[in-house]
């Protein structure tokens, strides 16, 4: 029987989030300590633990079939690949940053300046917009000392909490893509392998569906339970279940997880009682 075969970050940003993933999937990865390579016992797939930077191309070339890879590594060497799924972790954005101190009003405040970055394709293509061609220098790592060093006037790199700029005395000034962990399809996945790309796309999104949403419990005089019911922003209507105690029910439904503290003061001044927001691990509609 054939093994789909999935590209997973080594070490690095994106690898604990991305077997968790796979595990939430309910995939079991025997992994050996330092193997490269790894079976799941209950699932027909292989795992290759790769370089970010690399996956790209071992996706072209068929080596995997599939990968979790930073979008951004996408729009920088692999425009030809397809994204499947937006995964919902490893948030970042790729900006331009400049010296706080330098006085920056519009892009072309960076015509004929030398920019640093390890993304020098995303650099070009956001620069043929307004015209302008970059001098780049390219540095695989530890980018945003470059204009402090004297070898570039600006960066352009990942930008998260925005700290590294900071401890570096960089502002950020355009900020040019957004980013998060995907699943990358190769264009040479065989017709068996995309079935077995199926099964596991069904298994994600179940997954981030349950990761997006919480169960709600919740108890109310039974006059109140209508008013409460249309607070509620739900998935359908609400479960309404009676108590032991007479007069009153339980009410139960599933809601957005950040949508509950909006809605929260409301309920109560509504007659809710014992509010009880629980996880959800799969969630299939
Ligand atoms: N500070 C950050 N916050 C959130 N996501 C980030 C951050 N830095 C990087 N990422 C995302 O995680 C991905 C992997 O980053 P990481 O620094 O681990 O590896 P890398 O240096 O790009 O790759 P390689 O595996 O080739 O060494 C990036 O492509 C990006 O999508
Ligand atoms: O805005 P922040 O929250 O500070 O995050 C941004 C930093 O994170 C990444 O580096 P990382 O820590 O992955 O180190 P690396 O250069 O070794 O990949 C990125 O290259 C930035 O330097
Ligand atoms: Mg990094």
């Amino acid at each position: 029987m054939s093994k789909i075969k999935i590209a997973v970050q080594k070490s690095g940003r994106l690898n604990q989030d991305s077997l968790k993933l796979l595990k939430d999937c309910g995939i079991s990865i025997d992994n050996g300590k330092d193997q490269l390579k790894a079976s799941a016992s209950n699932f027909p797939m292989e795992v290759l633990y790769l370089r970010n930077g690399d996956i790209p191309q071992y996706l072209r070339d068929g080596v995997v079939d599939i990968a979790i890879i930073g979008e951004n590594v996408l729009i920088e060497k692999g425009t030809d690949i397809i994204t499947a799924e937006k995964l919902g972790f490893s948030k970042c954005r790729v900006s331009l940053a400049v010296p706080k101190d330098v006085e920056y009003n519009s892009i072309q405040d960076l015509d004929g300046k030398r920019i640093a970055t390890s993304y020098p394709n995303t650099v070009i293509e956001y620069f043929k917009k307004f015209n302008i061609t970059p001098d780049i220098h390219i540095i695989n790592g530890s980018v945003e000392i470059a204009p402090n060093i004297g070898l570039a006037d600006a960066i352009c790199d990942i930008v998260s909490s925005g700290s590294t700029l900071f401890k570096n005395n960089l502002k950020e000034v355009e900020k040019m893509l957004t980013s998060e962990a995907v699943l990358a399809v190769s264009p040479n996945i065989s017709s068996e392998n995309q079935e077995i790309l199926n099964k596991l796309q069904f298994r994600i999104q179940a997954v981030l569906k349950g990761r997006k949403s919480k169960y709600v419990l919740m108890n109310a005089p039974n006059e109140k339970v209508d008013k409460i019911i249309s607070l509620l922003p739900g998935m359908r209507s609400p479960t309404v279940l009676p108590l032991a105690e007479e007069g009153w029910s339980s009410i139960h439904t599933v809601i957005e997880k950040n949508s509950f503290w909006e809605v929260i003061d409301e309920l109560k001044e509504n007659g809710a009682e014992g509010l009880l927001v629980v996880p959800i691990e799969k969630m299939v509609l």
